[in-house]
């Protein structure tokens, strides 16, 4: 098994690229299935995920042809001919469930295998079916699997109890060829489902208000090609501007979209830490140490739950106490136990942790949690005295590319050891 091994790294220096965003790429891919003609997907991250996903259109009869080196893949759907996502891929990554409402639009049915929970909650799809359903499918759970069926979707307004990211986009594929009008309220707003609303409206749709909690979808009869640029990945540009704080560097990120990243930005700033927003970069400066603060996770535009670990990890060594909340998932703060092995002082009160910060971590064998989790560990090996070898990286690989490789060209000692 691979293993990730760090020693207390230098500040970082130098310049790091971002690259497209996996929660974009992954629900844009499944949109893909809506189209009777070819998509083009450009700044494809080289993600396990993608993988996954790419493997579970192909089996669905999509013809899948990835471009590695240009960093793009084509998805033609003209041919599917298959309605089901099997336990073997939603297991692997629960994305897989936003298969679901292409399929009911393109096929008038789908069958899906209960995602279940993960390391950071019980993350239920109840959201989804419930949308499903007030667009006229009908919808049986049974064995493991979620059936829907539908002759014909009939646009209807949805309310959502919680501005969830997945089943906004799952209802706002599944409506976009629906009869008559669509209206999602209390939708979510992240960049990743304006990105979506842009691929989809490529194809023909008629989606106005992605980005604000009003989503208005009118259904069209059929969908076409596009080709479409994936916006950068801003919890992986957050990541690298943690790096560059928590080793008091100096490091250019590149191909971010500074206005996706403004609660980071402004919670770093509240650390002490220096930050110069350009066009389609951010200079991360950290000369002063890092001073505590508090962080709340919410649904966009709030901060990021995706970013809660990575922080905490700064945070477990700023000047005094801090206290992060967490209020999107019941259970993400599977890395305490870990940042604690490395010294960390910190203390869960059911969804708050408080974080007293430590002159320094320490160095020891840990293992990712989660995606962010190892993230995390990633950020503390960086600070910690001695050598740090994480576990599990199987996590990390979901979500950020050549993350080792990135790290060591801004002059960070750590390598992967298989
Ligand atoms: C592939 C992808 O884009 N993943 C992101 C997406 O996950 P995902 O789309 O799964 O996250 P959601 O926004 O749906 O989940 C947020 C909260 O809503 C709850 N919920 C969700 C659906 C539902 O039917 N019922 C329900 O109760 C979940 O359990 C969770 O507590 O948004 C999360 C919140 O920003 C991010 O952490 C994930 O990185
Ligand atoms: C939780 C995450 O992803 P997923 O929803 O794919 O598990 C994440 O990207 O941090």
């Amino acid at each position: 098994m691979a293993k990730i091994v760090i020693e207390k790294s230098p500040p970082l220096k130098g310049t790091v690229r971002v690259n497209g965003a996996k929660n974009s790429v992954l629900p844009i891919l499944a949109a893909a299935l809506l189209s009777q003609e070819k998509c083009v997907l450009e700044d494809i991250p080289t993600l396990k995920d993608v993988e996954v996903i790419g493997e579970l259109l192909s089996s669905i009869g999509a013809r899948v042809k990835s471009d590695v080196k240009l960093g793009c893949i084509e998805v033609d759907g003209s041919s599917i001919h298959h309605y089901e996502a099997p336990y073997e891929l939603v297991r692997k990554m629960r994305a897989s469930f936003l298969v679901m409402g292409p399929l009911l639009a393109r096929k008038g049915k789908a069958r899906i295998s209960l995602p279940g929970g993960c390391a950071i909650g019980t993350r239920p799809i109840d959201l989804h079916l419930k949308g499903f359903h007030a667009l006229g499918a009908e919808i049986n759970v049974g064995h493991g699997y979620v059936e829907a069926k539908a002759d014909r979707l009939i646009g209807n307004k949805i309310y959502l109890d919680f501005p969830s990211v997945g089943a906004t986009e799952n209802i706002m594929m599944a409506a976009t060829m629906a009869e008559g009008l669509t209206v999602i309220q209390n939708a979510a707003e992240e960049p990743e489902i304006v990105d979506l609303a842009n691929f989809l409206n490529g194809l023909g749709a008629k989606i106005k208000g992605a980005g604000t909690d009003t989503i208005k979808i009118e259904g069209v009869k059929e969908l076409g090609g596009t080709r479409h640029m994936i916006i950068p990945d801003r919890i992986e540009a957050g990541t690298y501007m943690i790096a560059a704080a928590i080793t008091g560097g100096d490091v250019l990120i590149e191909n971010v979209l500074s206005d996706h990243l403004k609660p980071t930005i402004a919670k770093l700033r509240e650390c002490g830490v220096e930050i110069e927003e350009n066009s389609d970069s951010i200079r991360v400066i950290a000369k002063n140490g890092i001073i505590s603060t508090d962080i709340k996770t919410l649904p966009y535009p709030g901060f990021p739950t995706d970013m809660q670990a990575q922080f905490m990890t700064l945070l477990s060594v700023a000047k005094g106490t801090s206290v992060v909340i967490e209020t999107v998932f019941e259970n993400r703060f599977m890395h305490v136990a870990e940042l604690k092995r490395m010294g960390a002082n910190i203390k869960i009160e059911g969804r708050s942790a408080v974080v007293q910060g430590v002159e320094s971590l320490q160095g020891t064998q840990v293992k990712a949690t989660d995606l962010r989790a190892g993230a995390a560990l990633i950020l503390a090996g960086m600070a910690a005295e001695g050598t740090t070898e994480i576990g599990d990286v199987y996590h990390i690989d979901r979500g950020y590319v050549n993350i080792e490789n990135k790290l060591s060209a801004l002059g960070a000692k750590i390598k992967r050891v298989e």
